[in-house]
């Protein structure tokens, strides 16, 4: 056994840990990475960058088909062996090298093995091989353990070996048949993926698609789904499977029954937090771990969380930012720095209540930031939401025959600021960070008029969005 004293232990060598563990570098204070699988985590090998490596080049190979002149150049269709190839290559062949090449670079070290707390500021790794080393914090543990899927509790799913986001993101075959139960993200983003494919796919979902967005978005993209050849089945519960020679059998609530070569339960996340020694320090294994906006763990002075793990925004670029604020103020409170932990301030995790954007790359792709035109009533501001066929944009017409999309814009009208926006429409991922800069900055709507967008490009759609609300009075 050998005992190890940093500045800061980072539990967790996704991208969340990663960047925590640097800031904190950054700042003058030594850290060591503790992982048990590769680094770099789930969104380098089983989530953002396979399934966009996944997604893209039908979409591409779409975009070109809708754009007469080029669209004749476009003769074969997609070279899946290629796709495969090309989404390996993005996760490195399930390799680390590079990762922990980086590490190295960054002045991070690296212990390898299974980490769980001990006691406070104490982490004890267990490597493959049994060994132990005892790792102590002079300053702060991080918990940056992420999320696994959770498969929920149907007659027979667990038996029938389901696939989960990890297999279908790494899979080296394409399924001829797959049925896909829930109706979130990864749903919609797998459903698109495959279908593109050519595997027949079902989505089963108990409510509408893409819940919590604007409800166009989730209509947009079941509509396209299902001219894609999908089966959406929404409102639809699934109360059974059962896995025999011709594949997986799924029963629905309403008497159905889908057969198919695979399962794919795509029905949310449960932490990682079952087995990292929580009990130790008083805390519930298996839980979400709450912070505050500096991400200390709601009553201790040395734990940290971020990431997944946390439940505030499970998305790569929000675990990033938290890490940034995370390793900021670990360093500054070690250093005797002031911390900056006001609202917007150095090292605080604001935008996570106010201002998270995502891009759901299905085709109409979604793009949303803030809230919803219902998030902010529930909310209690005083809303005005304005919407525009983005369509009926030069720069879109241009882009594409037949653009079809839709665009939000949420006004608090106290403030004249924006709450939130929502696009969908082939493309509008890019379109996202000017409405976030624009919620972020608090950018009053009389301002925003004179953030002219180029002619003739799909951004007009914020002219337009502007003009339909009207101008401010002088
Ligand atoms: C299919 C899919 C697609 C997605 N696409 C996107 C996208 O396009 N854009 C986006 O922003 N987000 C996307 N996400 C979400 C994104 O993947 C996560 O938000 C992100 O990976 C979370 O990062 P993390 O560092 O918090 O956790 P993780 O990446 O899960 O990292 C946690 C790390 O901790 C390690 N670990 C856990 N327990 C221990 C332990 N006890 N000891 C040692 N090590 C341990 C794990 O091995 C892992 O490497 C997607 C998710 C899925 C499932
Ligand atoms: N492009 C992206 O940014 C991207 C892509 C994929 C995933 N992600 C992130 O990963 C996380 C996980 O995605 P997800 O799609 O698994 O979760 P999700 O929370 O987006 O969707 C879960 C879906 O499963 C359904 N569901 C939940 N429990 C169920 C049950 N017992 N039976 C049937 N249906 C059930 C829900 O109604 C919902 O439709 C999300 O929070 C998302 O932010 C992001």
């Amino acid at each position: 056994m050998t005992s190890t004293e940093y500045d800061l232990i980072v539990l967790g060598g996704g991208s969340t840990g990663e960047n925590l563990a640097d800031r904190a570098v950054q700042g003058g204070l030594t850290a060591v990475i503790v992982e048990n699988e590769l680094v770099g985590g789930e969104c380098s090998y089983w989530a953002c960058m396979p399934s966009k490596a996944l997604l893209r080049p039908a979409q591409a190979l779409r975009a070109v088909k809708r754009v007469p002149g080029a669209a004749a150049a476009v003769t074969g269709t997609l070279d899946i062996p290629a796709v495969l190839a090309r989404r390996d290559s993005f996760t490195s062949h399930w390799s680390d090298d590079g990762q922990v090449k980086w590490l190295t670079g960054a002045g991070i070290d690296l212990v390898r093995g299974h980490g769980r707390i001990t006691a406070p500021r104490e982490v004890t790794v267990t490597a493959r091989d049994g060994a132990t080393t005892v790792l102590t914090a002079r300053h702060a543990v991080s918990v940056a353990t992420g999320s696994r899927a959770a498969v929920p509790n149907i007659d027979g799913l667990r038996d029938a070996t389901p696939w989960t986001s990890r297999e279908a993101t790494s899979t080296q075959t394409v399924p001829k048949s797959l049925v896909i139960l829930g109706g979130g993200v990864v749903a919609a983003e797998m459903a698109t993926a495959f279908a593109g494919f050519g595997t027949a796919v079902t989505v089963i979902a108990r409510s509408g698609l893409l819940g919590g967005m604007e409800p166009f978005a989730g209509e947009a993209v079941a509509k396209a789904l299902r001219k894609k050849g999908v089966t959406v089945l929404l409102h639809t519960d699934t109360t059974k499977a059962t896995r025999s020679a011709s594949g997986v059998t799924v029963e629905t609530g309403d008497g159905q029954s889908i057969t198919a070569d695979e399962v794919l339960v795509a029905t949310g996340r449960n932490p990682r937090t079952a087995d990292i020694g929580l009990e130790s320090i008083g805390l519930t294994p298996g839980g979400w771990l709450n912070t505050d906006d500096t991400m200390l763990v709601r009553g201790f002075d040395w734990l940290y969380a971020a990431g997944d793990v946390t439940h505030r925004a499970l998305l790569t670029h929000q675990g990033k930012y938290q890490a940034r604020a995370a390793g900021d103020v670990i360093a500054a409170r070690a250093t005797g720095k002031t911390v900056s932990d006001e609202r917007w301030g150095t090292h605080v995790a604001t935008a996570d209540h106010d201002a998270v954007p995502q891009v759901t790359f299905t085709e109409p792709e979604v793009a949303s930031v803030g809230l919803t035109d219902a998030a902010a009533r529930q909310a209690g501001f005083e809303v005005r939401s304005v919407d525009y066929q983005i369509g009926d944009i030069a720069g879109a017409s241009l882009r594409e025959s037949g653009y079809r999309g839709q665009a939000r814009m949420v006004v608090d009208e106290e403030r004249k600021v924006l709450l939130g926006v929502t696009f969908v429409g082939p493309d509008v991922s890019e379109l996202l960070q000017a409405a976030t800069i624009a919620i972020v900055g608090e950018v009053p709507i009389d301002r925003l008029w004179h953030a002219v967008p180029a002619y003739p490009t799909v951004n007009e759609i914020w002219l337009r969005l502007l003009e339909e609300y009207g101008r401010p009075e002088a």
